[in-house]
This record gives C-alpha cells, sequence and structure tokens, in this order.
C-alpha cells in the first residue's frame, strides 16, 4: 500500500486526520495498547488505598480526560471541510482585477480592496475579465472590500506605485500571514517590510500586458502571465499554498529566485518599453521600425542590465533584449497609457529607481536619462 503524503506546514488547507491516511491507524492501535493497559480493571486485592490510591485515581482521571481532548480533536479534524486559502488582492486595475478575478474563477476565495468610489460598481457588476493568456472571456465575482482588518493567508499587493501609501492605509498590518507585491520599481519593498515586517514580505513581479479600460473592466493580452515570487517555497508557509492557487488559476508561478533576480529581471524590460513607448509615444512596433529609436529601446535595457548586474542581479542584457523583441509590435506599456490619460507616470518608480541604483555604483545610464527627460517633459 502507498504510504500516504504526510501534512506539511506550509499546507493549510489539510485536514491533518486525512493527510495522515493509514498512518492514523498505527496510532490507534498503539493507544488502545496503551488503554488497556491503563483501564483494565485492578484487582481490590492490588488497589492502593490512601494517598497512594488518590495518586492512582488522579492518574487515571488525567489519562481520560486527554483521551477524550484528543477522540474531540480528531472527530473535529474529520468534520471540518477542507479550508482554501484565504488571499486578499489589494487594487482592482490591470494587474490587480486580472488576478482577483482570475482565482475568483477558479473557486479561490478572495477578497479584492479597493477604493469607496470602486466597490459599488465592482459589487454590482462583477469583474469583466478577457483574457488572451486564459484564453477566456467570463464574469467574475470576488468578495469587494474597501478595508481589511480581518486575518488572509496572503495579500498581493497591486496598486501602482504613486498611490501605494494611501493604498496601504486600507490593510490593517497584522491582518496577512504573507505580502507579496506585484508593483513596477524597487522601493515598495522597503514601504512594506516597513509596515508588515521582514518575515511575512516577499518580492513577486508579474510578467503580463494588462489594462483596465474601465472600472470592471479587465482587458489582458499578453500571451502569458506569470508570477515570480523570490525565495523558496517553505520558509514562509503560505508561499506554496499561494502558488498552488495561482498555478490553479490558470496563472503560471515561480518560485525560488533571489530577490535581485526577480525584481531587477522585470525592471530591466519594463524600464525600457516603458520610457521608450511613453518618450516616443509610439508602440513597440512602431519604435522597431525607426533605427535610432530601436538603438535607444535597446541601450536602455544594456544599461539598466549593467545597472542590475552590479545590484547582484543575474540579468543578461542579449536575453532581455530578445524577450523584448519578441513581444508583440501593438504592445506599449501603462506608462505611455498614464502620460496620455494625464495621469501621474510611474517616473520616480521605474527609470528614478534605475538611475538611483546607476548612481549608486557610478555606472553611466545615457539613454536611460534621455528618455526620462523627454517623459518628464511630456508629463
Ligand atoms: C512587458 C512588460 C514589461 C510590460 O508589459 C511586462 O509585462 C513583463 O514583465 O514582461
Amino acid at each position: 500500500m502507498p504510504v500516504p503524503a504526510a501534512h506539511r506546514a506550509d499546507e493549510p488547507v489539510r485536514d491533518r486526520a486525512d493527510a495522515v491516511g493509514g498512518g492514523r491507524h498505527h496510532r490507534r492501535s498503539r493507544a488502545r495498547g496503551r488503554r488497556q493497559g491503563r483501564d483494565r480493571v485492578v484487582p481490590s486485592r492490588l488497589r492502593r488505598h490512601g494517598a497512594a490510591g488518590a495518586r492512582d485515581r488522579a492518574d487515571r482521571d488525567d489519562h481520560r480526560a486527554r483521551r477524550a481532548a484528543r477522540r474531540a480533536r480528531r472527530a473535529d479534524a474529520r468534520e471540518r471541510p477542507l479550508r482554501r486559502l484565504l488571499i486578499a488582492v489589494l487594487g482592482p486595475g490591470g494587474v490587480g482585477g486580472l488576478v482577483a478575478g482570475a482565482l475568483a474563477h477558479a473557486g479561490e476565495p478572495v477578497v479584492l480592496l479597493c477604493r469607496e468610489e470602486t466597490a459599488d460598481t465592482l459589487a454590482r457588476t462583477g469583474l469583466h475579465v478577457t483574457s488572451r493568456a486564459l484564453d477566456e472571456d467570463f464574469v467574475a465575482w470576488p468578495r469587494i472590500a474597501t478595508t481589511l482588518d480581518e486575518p488572509v493567508d496572503a495579500l498581493l499587493v497591486a496598486s501602482k506605485a504613486t498611490t501605494l501609501s494611501a493604498s496601504l492605509e486600507r490593510v490593517a498590518p497584522d491582518a496577512p500571514r504573507l505580502v507579496v507585491p506585484l508593483l513596477n520599481g524597487l522601493d515598495h519593498m522597503e514601504v512594506l517590510r516597513a509596515r508588515f515586517g521582514d518575515a511575512r514580505t516577499r518580492a513577486g513581479v508579474i510578467r503580463v500586458q494588462s489594462d483596465r479600460p474601465a472600472v470592471g473592466r479587465i482587458v489582458q493580452d499578453s500571451a502569458a502571465v506569470r508570477i515570480d515570487i523570490a525565495g523558496p517555497e517553505t520558509d514562509i508557509p503560505p508561499v506554496a499554498a499561494l502558488a498552488r492557487a495561482l498555478r490553479s488559476a490558470g496563472i503560471e508561478t515561480r518560485t525560488g529566485a533571489s530577490e535581485a533576480d526577480v525584481l531587477w529581471s522585470k525592471l530591466a524590460r519594463l524600464n525600457a518599453i516603458a520610457c521608450a513607448t511613453t518618450a516616443f509615444d509610439a508602440t513597440l512596433g512602431e519604435i522597431r521600425e525607426d533605427p535610432s529609436r530601436l538603438s535607444a529601446l535597446h541601450a536602455a535595457i544594456a544599461e539598466t542590465a549593467a545597472v542590475a548586474r552590479a545590484e547582484g542581479a543575474d540579468v543578461d542584457t542579449d536575453t532581455t533584449i530578445a524577450e523584448v523583441d519578441a513581444l508583440r509590435g501593438d504592445q506599449s506599456s501603462s506608462m505611455a497609457r498614464d502620460v496620455a490619460a494625464a495621469r501621474a507616470p510611474e517616473l520616480d518608480a521605474i527609470p528614478g529607481a534605475v538611475l538611483r541604483a546607476a548612481a549608486r555604483h557610478g555606472i553611466a545610464t545615457p539613454a536611460v536619462e534621455y528618455l526620462h527627460a523627454r517623459i518628464a517633459a511630456r508629463a
């Protein structure tokens, strides 16, 4: 008979009695053996009297009470329905709306946190998601809330860097067991660690193109969607269960890389794409048709990759250029959309973070500086 898998500390969902399976029978027979020893009728000639007798009776009562408690715990575990991970997502935009929608659509319990104005609409309409990567159009109904005080297993932070501090006011600092940001840039890590503590905060990034053309409407049009969570699955219990929940929702999820690798490999692509598409007010396809713009895009990748390596990340320039060259020609960036809609772009969080790190290491970044200056003039 195959040995059933043991209960693992990272599984909030498992019913321990079921998880140990056949092992339970072994424990039962051992318990029966002990019980027979303890409860057998003691012949009256052997019964002790006085203080010693009282100690024997107290001992027996104690054993019975412990046995009853054990039986109650087992019955409780057998009857408890399998508990799923409770995940909160902060921010109902292109990224938060997609992830919360996909999780809810897959039957995962999820709370989507948003502003009061948005909450009413979402509670009425649900999230209408059109996703190329998930190959589906669906309406999802995550629980909508404006604040989070109850404990949750994981919090995915999907607000913009520009509104992070205000968004975090919605979450009680002790509510999440694990915090994984899906923001652009680097500096949010310090803000999150200050609020939730180092031990509960793990860097994460999402590779996706996803937009929110209207409240409750999510359009995801990159060929794939992938989340990377830094560090091993085993040292903070909910990481493995969160990764499983995301995968069950159709989102490829990788774990295990270092924080520097996770953050900088995303930033090397994002910084170049966001800066070039915004500075030139052009799609990637339009940039590819103009050699001087294409060389600015590639130079921005090379400079950011050099800064990434100085920061200890394993980011290769040619690999990153190949990744960007493989993206669809109609791809632009959320920074370009923000500038076009007269919203504040993430200029400080994206190229700003790269320029600050470059200055720390004395690395020249003329292409990033040029693109940054052009965006600042447009914004
Ligand atoms: C291309 C991108 C930087 C922005 O859409 C991002 O989705 C990614 O990490 O590939």
